[in-house]
């Protein structure tokens, strides 16, 4: 597209007026392009991106006097009032009928200061009349008028003690300048032609069939719109649906249960000993209150904790305690919620996942949040073995997109064996993503569980660092708008 179509006839009629007085004010060229000033500003400003004129803005400080500056400019600075009136030693309380107190209390400062006069046991004594000072004249020139601080040159240190006696003010002049560049110039030279443009077709237009002789202003489809950003979910949410999608493809069912749990259902039942360190304050956010726990597995757990029940298990050993049972925590994993959907459902075979917030009391820093979400699942069946558990998750790592899995071997007090998953990261090695392995026998036979069961607990965050490229969790939390908007919509 040549400049006379894509210039609008604003844009023509400003450079046709800036030919002829390439600098103007926007009040001059709203004269010269017969536009209003703001009309003709915007076009300006459009010039401007285009790189056809250049509009500048300048302050410009300028100075007055305030209203008593005005009236000292005429009647004199109080020193140089009083001054005028004595030429003898005259008493202070005198001067205070003859002007005001306030007015003796300025100026005798003043005098001093100027070394005009001085105060000799009660009396004001002249000395010669003195000349014009400096400031006496700067209230001169300033009276009835602003000037600019050009205009004041060689006064600027008197001009400050004015100020700050309020005798002058200080005020800006904004001025901005229009001014046509080079290739402004050409363009203008070249022969624009402003035509009347349609910006918009109306059904008058086309009922009337006038649109056939008229000039229609086209699209720049060359400047670059603003992004539109559309409503999105959040990029973790989306990550958590992603692997809620995958288990419900692999026939699991989604189960969901309480952040606050005894910590029966927590550590008991899942064989965690009662003086172990998890159980400590520092590592678990302990409630007020208590639970209700249920009589049918209560005293079963107890047996299995003090001498290992009826299983071939020696137990913990020592004295199990209610109490310490029956205290309420922020759930610290989701296994408390698989084990209890278990001891209501013991019956094979069962595949149940649960995708959910777990609490721990961790400081908080780049890789730990005292709150993070688990992706917790069981497998309940006949004659489940250690193989279909690493199977399970190798297939659920894989179909998330990490090729190469790995597992060490694990500890925890529940399962036996225990292991770690890991996965390869390009640049970061193997990462461990939690804890799996099949419930030991202590934990499944207390709650009337006969089948093997295979469980893990995956940590979802640490998965999503590694998916949306963060290196704080906790942006994970923090609603950084920017972030939101740039994120991508990954597919499912
Ligand atoms: N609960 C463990 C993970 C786990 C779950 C189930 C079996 C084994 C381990 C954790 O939070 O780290």
């Amino acid at each position: 597209m040549n400049s006379q179509q894509t210039l609008t006839s604003h844009e023509k009629a400003v450079l046709l007026a800036l030919k002829d007085s390439p600098k103007c004010t926007p009040e001059e060229l709203s004269q010269t392009s017969k536009l209003k000033t703001e009309t003709a500003m915007h076009a300006a400003f459009l010039l401007e991106d285009k790189g056809y004129v250049n509009v500048e803005d300048s302050v410009v400080k300028k100075y007055g006097l305030t209203s008593e500056g005005e009236e000292y400019a005429k009647n004199g600075l109080p020193e140089r009032q009083i001054i005028d009136s004595i030429s003898e030693p005259v008493p202070i309380e005198d001067l205070k009928q003859r002007f005001s107190p306030m007015m003796v209390g300025i100026a005798t400062g003043w005098l001093l200061r100027k070394g005009w006069a001085v105060i000799d046991n009660g009396q004001m004594v002249p000395f010669s009349q003195p000349e014009p000072g400096i400031d006496e004249v700067l209230l001169g020139r300033l009276e009835g008028k602003t000037l600019s601080f050009e205009e004041l040159e060689n006064f600027e240190k008197v001009l400050k003690d004015l100020i700050k006696r309020k005798l002058v003010y200080e005020d800006e002049d904004k001025f901005r300048t229009i001014e046509i560049t080079d290739e402004g110039l050409d363009i203008a030279r070249s022969g624009l032609e402003i035509q009347e443009e349609i910006t918009q077709l109306t059904s008058r237009l086309l009922k009337s069939g006038e649109w056939k002789n008229k000039t229609f202003r086209p699209y720049d489809i060359s400047i670059p719109p603003k992004p539109v950003y559309g409503g999105k979910i959040h990029p973790y949410q989306r990550l958590l649906n992603q692997m809620r999608h995958i288990f419900l493809e692999m026939g699991f069912t989604e189960i969901k249960g309480d952040i606050v749990q005894s910590s029966f259902w927590n550590f008991d039942t899942l064989f965690q000993p009662q003086d172990h360190p998890a159980r400590e304050m520092q590592d678990t956010f302990h409630l007020d209150s208590t639970a209700q726990l249920p009589e049918e597995y209560m005293s079963k757990v107890c047996a299995m904790h003090e001498y290992g029940g009826e299983n071939e298990s020696t137990g913990w050993g020592g004295k199990w305690c209610e109490e310490i049972a029956a205290k309420n925590v922020l759930r610290t994993h989701t296994t408390s919620v698989t084990i209890k959907y278990l001891a209501d459902n013991p019956q094979p075979p069962v595949k149940a996942f649960c995708i959910d917030r777990a609490y721990r009391r961790e400081t908080i820093d780049p890789t730990h949040t005292p709150e993070f979400e688990q992706l917790e699942g069981v497998v309940m069946d006949k004659d489940m073995s250690f193989a279909n558990l690493l199977g399970c998750l190798t297939e659920f790592y894989h179909r998330m997109g990490f090729e190469d899995v790995r597992f060490r071997p694990g500890y925890f007090p529940y399962t036996e064996p225990s292991v770690e998953p890991e996965v390869y990261i390009e640049g970061m090695g193997w990462v461990e993503l939690g804890g799996a392995g099949i419930f030991r026998k202590e934990v499944t036979e207390p709650l009337g569980i006969k089948e093997p069961v295979l469980a893990w607990g995956l940590g979802v965050s640490r998965v999503a660092m590694l998916k949306l490229g963060l290196k704080d969790l906790r942006e994970l939390y923090r609603s950084d708008i920017d972030w939101l908007r740039q994120s991508e919509v990954f597919r499912l």
